[in-house]
């Protein structure tokens, strides 16, 4: 069979997503991928990082609490932390990922796919061999990202770690340059420092500056420590790989950096370059751009974009919300049923726009969600800014041993809700799940003060904050 109801060009962990829900809702689906069935999430991102990361973390956390600190007489164990990281990598192979497609019903096409006409997709296989699919209903791209290289002289030539190099890195570098101050700059330099990296860091737009100001001040601060050089402002103008394998970075001021290898993490670009999007009047290598429902303008009615390619929020969570609400809205247009796509609806991806939650898993994390008080205050919201020493309340205390940390609750005094949460300190990821229902649920200040944090636990920061912010 080569006619599906759907066909998903991209198996990551959105485009496996989306076929799931269209095969629930009683479509055919057939998905198209070209390396391993699991994207980059699964094999080159968010499963081996935090898996890099994780080893350093627990460390930290033991030497951290008196008692236990006695315990820890050892270094990381780095061949053991890398074993690890392979295994969350599923050694690269994707079998599990392949039996679950298998199982959910799911027709796998091994290849690159590329649209050649309206809802028309060929597959090129590795033996060369082409493949064509229909499909009735919709063409769902699910095809992703990847790294971005800045056009800097020498740069591309001097073949440069991007996050994949660095998170499957075999060995760890003696020196390491890093090139970026964002989420993957400042995850990787907290790996590689801890794994025994001497790590600098190009940053030359700041650290995470994209998040509340005290998030990067406070990792920033906390890299220093670890011996990382974070070099705000610093800009390579000039790359060059020498011959004996090290790599020399030239600033534009002038200065000379030696590294043993170089990390880019400058953001990403969209796998769109070759997919024959000119076939149906898009442009090739540009962001699908979409509306509420994932449907890409200009192809309307059959060609969907979700996850990373869609540039909405480029994080698996949301790509894979994302997926949910454009498989619902295909089965239902597909069945002639009503789409309920207006605001918070079951159809639409609301949250990518008031309730992204991520968590930067530095030391200390980084737990956000919402809008930060700089992006309210653009977007003309009347808004109240809550801060809280995350310190000072008796559970972090407990927690560790000199915790530092702050959280801030941005308050939209208007609505009496809250549009924005951070929390920065060791081990706040998993306070951000109530900021996040805070958020989209839209929960009034006034029914915050009726859910009560237990004591003595972190959360109980949720208390002091509306206690700031006053009844
Ligand atoms: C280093 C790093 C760490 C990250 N950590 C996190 C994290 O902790 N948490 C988080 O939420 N997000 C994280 N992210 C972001 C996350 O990885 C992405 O948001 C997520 O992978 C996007 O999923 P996707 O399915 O849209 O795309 P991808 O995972 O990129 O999958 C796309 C798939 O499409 C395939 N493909 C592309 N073109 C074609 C074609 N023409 N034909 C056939 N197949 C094709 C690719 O081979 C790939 O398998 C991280 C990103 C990086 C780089
Ligand atoms: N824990 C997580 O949730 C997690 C972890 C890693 C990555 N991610 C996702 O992956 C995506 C990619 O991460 P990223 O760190 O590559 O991108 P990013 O957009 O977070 O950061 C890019 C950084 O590069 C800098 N930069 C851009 N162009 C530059 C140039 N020419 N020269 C020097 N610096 C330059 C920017 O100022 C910024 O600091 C992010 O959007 C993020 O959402 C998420």
């Amino acid at each position: 069979m080569t006619t599906y109801d759907v066909i998903v060009i991209g198996a990551g962990p959105v485009g496996e997503n989306v076929a799931d829900r269209v095969v629930q809702g009683g479509l055919t689906a057939a998905i198209v991928e070209r390396e391993l069935v699991g994207g980059e999430c699964s094999y080159w991102a968010c499963m081996p990082t935090k898996a890099l990361l994780r080893g350093g973390a627990a460390l930290r956390a033991a030497r951290r609490v008196p008692g236990a600190r006695e315990a820890v007489t050892g270094e990381l164990d780095v061949a053991a932390v890398l074993r690890r990281r392979d295994s969350f990598a599923s050694n690269w192979r994707d079998e599990g990922q392949v039996s679950w497609l298998e199982s959910a019903g799911i027709t796998l096409y091994r290849g690159h796919g590329r649209i050649t006409a309206e809802r028309v997709v060929e597959v090129s296989g590795a033996d060369g061999a082409a493949t064509t699919l229909t499909a009735r209903h919709a063409v769902v791209v699910a095809t992703g990202s990847g790294a971005l290289i800045p056009d800097v002289e020498g740069l591309r030539a001097a073949s440069p770690w991007t996050s994949r190099e660095a998170v499957a890195a075999k060995e760890v570098p003696g020196r390491l340059a890093v090139i970026g101050g964002g989420v993957v700059a400042s995850e990787m330099a907290t790996a590689f420092s801890e794994l025994g990296s001497s790590v600098t860091v190009l940053a030359r737009d700041g650290v995470l500056h994209l998040n509340e100001p005290f998030a990067g001040e406070l990792v920033t601060e906390s890299l220093r420590d670890k011996g990382v050089a974070v070099r705000i402002g610093a800009e390579a103008g000039s790359v060059k790989r020498n011959a004996d394998g090290t790599v020399s970075i030239t600033l534009t001021d002038g200065e000379q950096i030696h590294a043993d290898e170089l990390l880019v993490a400058t953001g990403r670009t969209p796998n769109t370059g070759d997919l024959g999007l000119e076939s149906v009047g898009l442009t090739p290598g540009a962001w699908l751009t979409v509306d509420a429902t994932m449907r890409v303008a200009g192809a309307e009615g059959w060609l969907y974009a979700v996850g990373d390619v869609n540039r909405r929020v480029l994080l698996t969570h949301q790509g894979k919300y994302q997926a949910r609400a454009a498989g619902e809205v295909i089965v239902a247009r597909a069945k002639g049923e009503p789409v309920d796509d207006g605001e918070w609806g079951r159809h639409a991806a609301t949250a990518d726009e008031r309730a992204v939650p991520q968590v930067v898993f530095t030391d200390p994390e980084i737990a956000s969600v919402g809008m930060t008080a700089a992006g309210a205050e653009a977007a003309g919201t009347r808004i109240r800014v809550v801060d809280h020493d995350l310190g000072a309340v008796a559970g972090a205390a407990l927690h560790a041993e000199g915790y530092r940390g702050r959280a801030r609750m941005v308050v939209d005094e208007d609505r009496g809700v809250i549009v924005g949460f951070t929390a920065v300190g060791p081990d706040v990821a998993e306070l951000l799940h109530a900021a996040t229902i805070a958020v989209a649920g839209e929960v009034p200040l006034d029914r915050l003060w009726h859910a009560v944090p237990a004591f003595p636990t972190v959360s109980e920061v949720w208390l002091r904050l509306l206690e700031s912010h006053g009844r």
